[in-house]
């Protein structure tokens, strides 16, 4: 199995719609530190599993400078948005999702 895994630098803003009274409802923003995970048996016609630009331009270039609430269609919690990753990227199996240094969220299949 050939793994490969690509981490990216994000800064993004989101609020969160909650059950619960809580500031991250507040508008504010993080510098994202995602890793991604990718995996395959076999290499491509180009010797890689995923071409790590690829991985960036589905990701960085989608999120990056953004209000995660105008982008995406779900609750932009930390774990939304792995599992979001997991089921753009191609041979993605994991990813993780940093908000600061105390939070994180994986999400893996
Ligand atoms: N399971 C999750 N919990 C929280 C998420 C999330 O995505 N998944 N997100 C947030 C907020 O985005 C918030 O910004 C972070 O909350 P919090 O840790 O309370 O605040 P700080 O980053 O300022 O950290 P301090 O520990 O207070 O320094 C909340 N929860």
């Amino acid at each position: 199995m050939y793994y490969v895994e690509k981490t990216l630098e994000i800064s993004a803003s989101h609020k969160l719609n909650l059950t619960y009274e809580s500031k991250c409802e507040n508008l504010h923003g993080h510098n994202w530190i995602i890793t991604i995970y990718c995996k395959s048996a076999e290499l491509n016609e180009d010797g890689m599993v995923i071409d790590f630009t690829h991985i960036k331009k589905l990701v960085k270039e989608k999120m990056d400078h953004h209000n995660l609430n105008d982008i995406f269609d779900f609750n932009p919690s930390a774990e939304n948005i792995a599992n979001w990753i997991v089921n753009t990227v191609p041979k993605c199996y994991k990813a993780k999702v940093k908000e600061s240094e105390g939070n994180v969220a994986i999400y893996e299949v």
